[in-house]
C-alpha cells in the first residue's frame, strides 16, 4: 500500500483537513469495474472518494471500503468520504432519512463531507430514486427554501452524522444568502472548475468567506467535447491543447498530470474520475514536481473559457444558478 502522506490538505473552517486530491465516481457504476478501480485507487494512495446519491454507486463503494477495513489495510478514519444530498430530498423531513440510507449503503456511521448537490430542488420520480423529468426532459421544480435544507444539514452536523457540510453548483448570491442566515457556515463548495472554466471570481469569493473549494471535471471532462465550440486545436478536449502538450513535454508529465497539478497549486481540491487503472495511478502521481510561474501563465492563457456543465435540464428552475448561461440563451 502506498501511504497517502504526500497528498496535501487544506484546513476547512471547521478545522478538518480536506485532501487536495481525490477519486471522482460519477458514471462509474458497473459493479465489477468500480470495485476494481476503487481498489486500485486505494492501493495507490487515494484517500478521498467523491460520490453522490444520484450516482447510484454508494453500495459498491461501501462494499469495497468494507473489504479494506476487514483486511486491516485501512481504517474508516483513513478515508475521507464526500457524498451529496439529491435535489428531490431537500425537505427537512427527507434530509435525514436520505442521509441514513446513504450511511447504510456506504457502510459507515458518518460522512466526512456532505454537500447539497444542487440549488434546484425538484420532484422525485415516483417509480425510482431519481429525478422526475417531464415530457420535455426538464426537471419539475419543488419549492423548498435553501434555508430549510441548510438547517437540516446543520442538524446532521451537530448530531455528528456528517463532519462537514457544504454546497455544490450554487452561485455566489445563493452562497451569500446561506452564509447570512447560517448557524454553521458552509465548509466547502464543489463546482465545475478546470483550465477552460477556472472560476477565478467564485474561488476568490469562497476564499474570502473561508469556504474550501473542490473542482469537479478537473480534466475538463474529456467526454464532454460536444459542449465545446470549435477549437483551434483539432482534438477539442483540453488535454490536447498545444500549451498543455508543450508543458507536459517540458516536465516529463502527462497532460492530465499538468492540469491536475495546476489546480492543486491554486489550493483547489481536484477529484478526477477514471476507471482505467493506468490513469488512476497516473492522476495521483503529481506531488513530485511544481509548475513554474511562466507555465502557469501559459495554462491560464488558454481559451475559450466555456462551461461544460450548463445543466440546461434545470434552466427553467427559479433557482437555476448560471447567469452566464441565461444571458447567452437570451441573446440567441
Ligand atoms: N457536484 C457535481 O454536480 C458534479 C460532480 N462531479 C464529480 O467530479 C468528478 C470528476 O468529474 P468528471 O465529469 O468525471 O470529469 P473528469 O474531468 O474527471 O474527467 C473524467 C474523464 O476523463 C477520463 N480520464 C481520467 N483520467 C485521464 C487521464 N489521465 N488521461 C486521459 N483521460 C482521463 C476518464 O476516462 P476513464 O474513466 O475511461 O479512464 C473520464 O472519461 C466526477 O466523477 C464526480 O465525482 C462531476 C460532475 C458534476
Ligand atoms: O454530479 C453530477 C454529474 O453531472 C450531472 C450532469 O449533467 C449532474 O446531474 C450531476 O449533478
Amino acid at each position: 500500500m502506498v501511504l497517502p502522506k504526500e497528498i496535501p490538505t487544506v484546513k476547512m473552517s471547521n478545522g478538518i483537513e480536506l485532501p487536495l486530491f481525490g477519486y471522482g465516481t460519477w458514471q462509474a457504476k458497473d459493479e465489477q469495474e468500480l470495485e476494481k478501480s476503487l481498489t486500485v485507487a486505494l492501493e495507490n494512495g487515494y484517500r478521498l472518494i467523491d460520490t453522490a446519491f444520484v450516482y447510484g454507486n454508494e453500495e459498491i463503494i461501501g462494499k469495497t471500503l468494507q473489504k479494506f477495513y476487514d483486511s486491516g489495510k485501512l481504517q474508516r478514519s483513513d478515508v475521507f468520504v464526500t457524498t451529496k444530498l439529491p435535489p428531490f430530498f431537500h425537505r427537512n423531513d427527507d434530509v435525514e432519512k436520505c442521509l441514513n440510507e446513504q450511511l447504510k449503503a456506504l457502510k459507515t456511521d458518518y460522512i466526512d463531507l456532505y454537500l447539497i448537490h444542487s440549488p434546484c430542488p425538484c420532484k422525485k420520480d415516483p417509480e425510482k430514486p431519481m429525478f422526475y423529468f417531464d415530457a420535455n426532459g426538464m426537471i419539475v421544480e419543488e419549492a423548498v427554501d435553501h434555508l430549510e435544507t441548510w438547517k437540516a444539514m446543520e442538524n446532521l452536523n451537530k448530531a455528528g452524522k456528517v463532519r462537514s457540510i457544504g454546497l455544490s453548483n450554487f452561485n455566489k448570491e445563493q452562497i451569500q444568502r446561506i452564509c447570512d442566515n447560517a448557524e454553521i457556515p458552509p465548509d466547502n463548495l464543489q463546482v465545475e472548475c478546470h483550465i477552460l472554466f477556472p472560476q477565478n471570481e467564485l474561488f476568490d469569493f469562497c476564499k474570502s468567506k473561508g469556504i474550501s473549494f473542490t473542482a469537479y471535471a478537473p480534466l475538463g471532462s474529456p467526454s464532454r467535447q460536444n459542449f465545446l465550440p470549435n477549437t483551434e486545436w483539432p482534438e477539442g478536449d483540453v488535454l490536447h491543447h498545444p500549451n498543455v502538450m508543450e508543458i507536459s513535454k517540458k516536465y516529463g508529465k502527462t497532460p492530465a498530470q499538468i492540469l491536475l497539478r495546476q489546480l492543486i497549486q491554486r489550493g483547489i481540491s481536484a477529484i478526477p474520475k477514471s476507471v482505467t487503472p493506468s490513469r488512476i495511478i497516473e492522476n495521483i502521481n503529481i506531488f513530485d514536481f511544481e509548475l513554474d510561474f511562466n507555465d502557469i501563465k501559459a495554462l491560464e492563457d488558454i481559451r475559450p473559457h466555456v462551461r461544460l456543465f450548463p445543466m440546461k435540464f434545470r434552466i427553467q428552475h427559479s433557482q437555476y444558478p448560471y447567469k452566464d448561461v441565461l444571458e447567452a440563451e437570451k441573446n440567441k
